[in-house]
């Protein structure tokens, strides 16, 4: 199909995002998108961004680890908070543009099994910020017609937010937009231990048989079976590093990887489009094709 863009924009922003009817798109509210003309960009890279994004070529499912908050407040002179307070405002925009992309899962990694280790003052504040978070996301849960759940061990964080998890995961389960996972005391290694504990205890149960264990059968005990789509075709990190720091370690598997250099304050709809972009631009191949 040639690129089309009639569509009315829906974002004002140096990368601009046209909606066509679905009359023209065949489909329901298709996003389509381009790159302004007046940008100096190079002709690949034109040609890859007026890509017609259909389903294929749109990640179903993107996660997301959040890093650089500390480096953009020290580069800056301010306490470390200050950069962790992106957290809100900047996944309400990824949601917003996400969910125009026609992505459906976001999986963001906000607090690892590991980061118990930080300072208490700085894991006292992220605990109020998550809190404040769940409390935003609830409240505007009818506007953003986002889904929000949380994988990793709940019981061991404090009640408060515990609760303030429960109540949005029960405001926003019936939203059929975007679904948002939170991960919170999150680590790869507890999600597969988690799994390995409940299919050994019902093999000793009698329910099933060590022989039913098989790939499906521990997906579905991986806190992630509660998405449509569990596992990303996509993972971005920013902030720089380029390792995975005990994030979806089975659901990686065949998931593409794209690090950047952008840190966690700055990254917004550029920075998203510009992975999508790299993304788009990838052949996935699950180990079943040569050329
Ligand atoms: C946006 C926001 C407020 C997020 C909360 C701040 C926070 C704890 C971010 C860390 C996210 C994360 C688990 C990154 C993994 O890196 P790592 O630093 O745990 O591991 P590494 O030492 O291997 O880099």
């Amino acid at each position: 199909m040639s690129s089309l863009f009639v569509g009315r924009p829906i974002s004002k922003s140096s990368y601009n995002l046209y909606t066509l009817p679905s009359s023209i798109c065949g489909g329901q509210g298709g996003n389509f998108f381009k790159i302004s003309n007046s940008l100096s960009i190079d002709d690949d890279r034109r040609r890859s961004i007026e890509i017609i994004h259909n389903s294929e070529r749109i990640p179903k499912h993107v996660a997301i680890i959040m890093d650089g908050n500390r480096r953009w407040a020290k580069a800056r002179g301010l306490p470390v908070q200050e950069g962790h307070k992106f957290l809100t405002p900047n996944l309400k925009n990824i949601c917003n543009i996400s969910s125009k992309l026609g992505i459906q899962v976001i999986t963001a990694f906000a607090f690892s099994t590991e980061n118990w280790n930080r300072s208490k003052e700085e894991v006292d504040f992220l605990m109020q910020l998550f809190e404040e978070f769940f409390e935003e996301f609830m409240r505007l849960s009818t506007r953003l017609g986002v889904r929000v759940s949380v994988i990793g061990g709940k019981s061991k964080l404090p009640t408060k937010l515990q609760e303030g998890i429960e109540l949005t995961e029960e405001t926003t389960k019936g939203n059929e937009g975007l679904h948002l996972m939170m991960a919170l005391n999150y680590g790869g290694h507890y999600d597969m231990l988690q799994a390995t504990k409940n299919i050994a205890s019902k093999v000793k149960d009698g329910l099933i048989q060590l022989e039913d264990i098989d790939n499906t059968l521990f997906e579905q005990e991986l806190t992630t079976n509660c998405a449509k789509f569990p596992k990303p075709d996509l993972l971005i990190r920013t902030g720089g590093e380029q390792r995975i720091s005990n994030f979806l370690l089975w659901q990686l598997a065949y998931s593409e990887l794209y690090f950047t250099n952008t840190l966690f304050p700055d990254f917004g709809e550029e920075a998203l489009m510009e992975a999508i972009f790299s993304f788009q631009r990838r052949h996935r191949r699950f180990g079943g094709h040569t050329y």
